[in-house]
């Protein structure tokens, strides 16, 4: 399978050759249907790809590369529940967790979905007594303010997603997230908030991860000091696979909400990790979400490659990644309400895809999982824009864009849009110097001014972005736009021949901070550590002394 990989993508590399030297702005004028031959729709969804340098040729490169790794086989075992975790020795069933009421999953022989319809009722149950004030604090008060503590795949999802949907808040409740074992986060979210009218939800796939465990004994501490430890009960909840942990923890049965180890902590918030937002937006809302994430589930596991939005984006991602080589990936949101998309992002892809061995433990011949970033339209385009349009590196980008606003403040929203669509049309055409000269001479400059100045002016264009349209954020729509990047990444990780569903890369940092805990703190000696981190340590201790370093 790898030697027919790297000949189509030996292939891709020389079909870029081909067609290299033709520029998009000539794709455009040469095919008066392109936009129509490079996008599909589902429902109110566009994804529109005519803005890359692809052709028909591409396209069908493309897909024969993904059906030479076996794409659509690998999908399909992810979705069957087959161990395709192998390094965990694992199932891979986020999809489980949007599936609806009748589905039958199994793992090891035995149904999951039972457990995910009445744990997510469990969630709901709870969810609505918050909301409605059947369940109180321990002085009787209405919650107004739900904390979840969690970092990673605990926290990016909820916090990213209470912003998302915040237009479906239930008035009079309000979430805040803390994950930073820095102290100053747990200190600045708590101090604004009455103890008697906050619910903490403690949320950790292991309920071992050492930022948590400290935000939450910290937030214990609060109440403690404010309505006593017997209120604790009334005012925490848990939420992890670790059973055990939890009851140690002193949480009861009925504030325990579980998810299973089949469930990577990136791919949670699909579970109860996502209990904080069905409190704010409410259960019904919730499981909108739920149903727009299966929407695309089944057309991932539905619809032919060459149709198919995940697979296209995955497959236009490689292109960019292996075939034209670019190393980052942005994503510019036009809908303020996505200002934490892309943080959540970049903990998908590349915590998933951010991999140099293959599944076999052999290393890779290629590159893996590009940088993802990026920051909402217009602010991005008053601060990085200037490399995307003129910078020495090509950065691919997603642009998105919501044809319906929550709020029509005056004209903004069309004026929202049209940035969004000029940077779309800007990076596809740029500008040429003789254009940039014209325009200067127009403008009054004489030749000599508009001869050096337009080198400056000049924008080289051919600078490749996707489009993704959708009616309005509603939760059906955060719901879709996620599982379409999450089965973009399955994609590319399949093709890269990795597994995308550990993260042992994140380990060797715990154990060393482990272990230099006791050193910071004065503990134990610095003579086994690197001169680097030695000298650091004694500058940081006679800082903190108030010696002169
Ligand atoms: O939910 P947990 O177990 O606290 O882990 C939090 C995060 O830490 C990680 O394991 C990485 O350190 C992520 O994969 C995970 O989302």
């Amino acid at each position: 399978m790898t030697a027919a990989r790297d000949a189509l993508l030996d292939r891709l590399s020389a079909h870029r050759a081909a067609i290299e030297g033709v520029s998009m702005r000539r794709l455009f004028a040469d095919d008066s249907r392109r936009f129509e031959r490079f996008s599909v729709t589902l429902d109110d969804l566009l994804f529109d790809y005519s803005k890359t340098r692809v052709t028909a040729e591409t396209v069908a490169l493309l897909v024969a590369l993904a059906r030479t790794c076996d794409v659509e086989g690998r999908r399909d075992a992810m979705f069957a529940g087959e161990k395709i975790n192998t390094t965990e020795d694992r199932a891979v069933l986020h999809t489980a967790l949007r599936a609806p009421a009748g589905a039958r999953i199994l793992v090891d022989g035995r149904d999951v979905m039972p457990d995910v319809l009445a744990e997510r009722a469990k969630a709901a149950d709870f969810a609505e007594a918050v909301r409605s004030g059947a369940l109180l604090g321990a002085t009787g008060e209405k919650f107004t303010d739900i904390v979840n503590i969690g970092i990673g795949g605990s926290d990016l999802g909820p916090a990213m997603a209470a912003i998302a949907m915040s237009p479906y808040a239930q008035d009079g409740l309000t979430g805040h997230f803390v994950s930073n074992v820095d102290g100053a986060h747990v200190t600045d979210v708590l101090r604004p908030l009455d103890p008697a009218r906050t619910l903490v939800l403690v949320a950790s796939k292991t309920f071992t991860t050492l930022e948590t465990m400290s935000n939450a004994h910290a937030a214990r501490q609060w109440l403690v000091g404010a309505l006593g430890e017997e209120a604790v009960g009334a005012h925490f909840a848990a939420i992890s696979t670790n059973v055990e942990a939890v009851e140690a923890f002193g949480m009861s049965e009925d504030r325990m909400f579980r998810f299973w180890d089949w469930v990577g902590g990136r791919y949670s918030i699909w579970s109860v990790v996502g209990l904080s937002l069905t409190i704010l937006i409410g259960p019904d809302a919730f499981q909108s979400f739920l149903d727009g994430g299966h929407e695309i589930d089944e057309h991932f596991r539905t619809a032919p490659l060459e149709t198919n939005i995940p697979a296209l984006m995955g497959l236009i991602g490689i292109w960019h990644r292996n075939v034209w080589g670019y190393d980052t990936h942005a994503v510019l949101p036009y809908d303020q309400r996505l200002s934490r998309f892309a943080a959540y992002l970049q903990q998908l892809d590349m915590e998933s895809n951010g991999k140099s061995v293959t599944r076999s433990g052999q290393p890779v011949s290629m590159k893996t999982g590009p940088i993802v970033w990026g920051e909402p339209g217009t602010n991005g385009q008053h601060a990085f824009y200037q490399l995307l349009h003129q910078g020495a590196d090509i950065v691919p980008a997603d642009i998105l864009m919501a044809a319906v606003p929550h709020e029509h403040v005056g004209d903004q929203h069309a004026v929202l849009l049209a940035n969004a669509l000029a940077q779309g049309e800007a990076f596809m055409r740029g500008r040429t110097t003789a254009e940039a000269a014209e325009q200067l001479i127009k403008a009054g400059k004489s030749a000599g001014e508009a001869d050096a100045l337009s080198p400056h002016k000049t924008f080289p264009g051919d600078r490749p972005t996707c489009a993704i349209v959708y009616r309005t954020l509603d939760p059906r729509t955060l719901g879709r736009l996620i599982a379409l990047y999450e089965h973009k990444v399955f994609i590319q990780g399949v093709i890269w021949g990795i597994n995308s569903f550990d993260q042992w890369g994140v380990e060797l940092g715990k154990e060393l901070a482990s272990r230099l805990i006791p050193v910071v703190k004065g503990d134990a000696g610095t003579e086994a550590l690197d001169g680097s981190t030695r000298g650091l340590i004694a500058h940081i201790a006679a800082l903190a002394s108030n010696r002169r370093p």
